[in-house]
């Protein structure tokens, strides 16, 4: 997997409940003009996306299911059950919050990656984060890849964007550890993704700039609201 998309796109197609493009017919769609237009992976939330992605296109996956407890912030793949769904439904990385937050139940993220990997040895890990802390304390729990999807997402960041100061997180990120490092999270425009890759990204993860118009619309009017 990971051989597979290096150096390459790989595009999210994800809308929540209360987007206007929810619904896993919208979604396979989605995934099914990102692969026409070269996609090499497509990254997915939720079981009924992912088996109608995968039913569309034969592109490898990225899996999340977002997943919202009362007892804690962590809602990318924060439990089991999510990863359990996951493996039966058939992804080829799955991706998880990897923050030093605490998961639903009280659990650790080093208890939680523990259970998972010996559970599901053949499979695949992606480690989502926030800060340099995080990716590093990624490699050594075993993950097989670090993103930068949770930068500017957690108290600790809020209001950070990946393209800041000349995209010197994911720089520090790619000089700290030893893993792929998957550049993701507000990467807008395709100079953006070759910055990201020029870096040392590994590869590029894209999702609102192609598979959220409403996103997309805004940034237009924004524009043109300046004049
Ligand atoms: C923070 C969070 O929940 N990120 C989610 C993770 O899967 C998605 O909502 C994002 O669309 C994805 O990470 C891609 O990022 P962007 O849409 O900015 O290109």
């Amino acid at each position: 997997m990971l051989e597979i998309i290096k150096k390459g796109l790989v595009v999210s197609c994800q809308a929540l409940e209360d987007e206007p493009l929810y619904g896993s017919d919208t979604m396979k769609k989605m995934a099914e003009a990102a692969r026409r237009g070269g996609a090499v992976a497509i990254r997915a939330n939720g079981v009924e996306d992912i088996k109608a992605i995968k039913a569309q296109v034969n592109l490898p996956i990225i899996g999340i299911i977002k997943a919202v407890y009362p007892d804690s912030d962590v809602y990318i793949t924060p439990t089991l059950k999510e990863v359990e769904a996951l493996i039966e439904a058939g992804v080829d990385l799955i991706a998880t919050d990897a923050t030093m937050r605490v998961r639903p139940n009280h659990q650790s993220l080093e208890n939680f990656i523990k259970e998972v990997k010996s559970r599901f040895p053949e499979q695949q890990w992606m480690a989502d984060c926030a800060t340099l802390e995080e990716c590093i304390h990624a490699e050594e729990l075993g993950f097989d890849c670090v993103g930068t999807t949770l930068h500017g997402y957690t108290k600790n960041t809020a209001g950070k964007k990946l393209y800041h100061d000349d995209f010197q997180f994911l720089k520090e990120v790619v000089n700290a550890v030893n893993i792929p490092v998957i550049a993701e999270g507000n990467i807008i425009t395709p100079e953006m993704s070759m910055q990201a890759l020029n870096c040392g990204a590994h590869s590029v993860v894209v999702g609102g700039a192609i598979t959220r118009p409403q996103q997309i619309t805004e940034r237009f009017v924004a524009e043109l609201k300046k004049i």
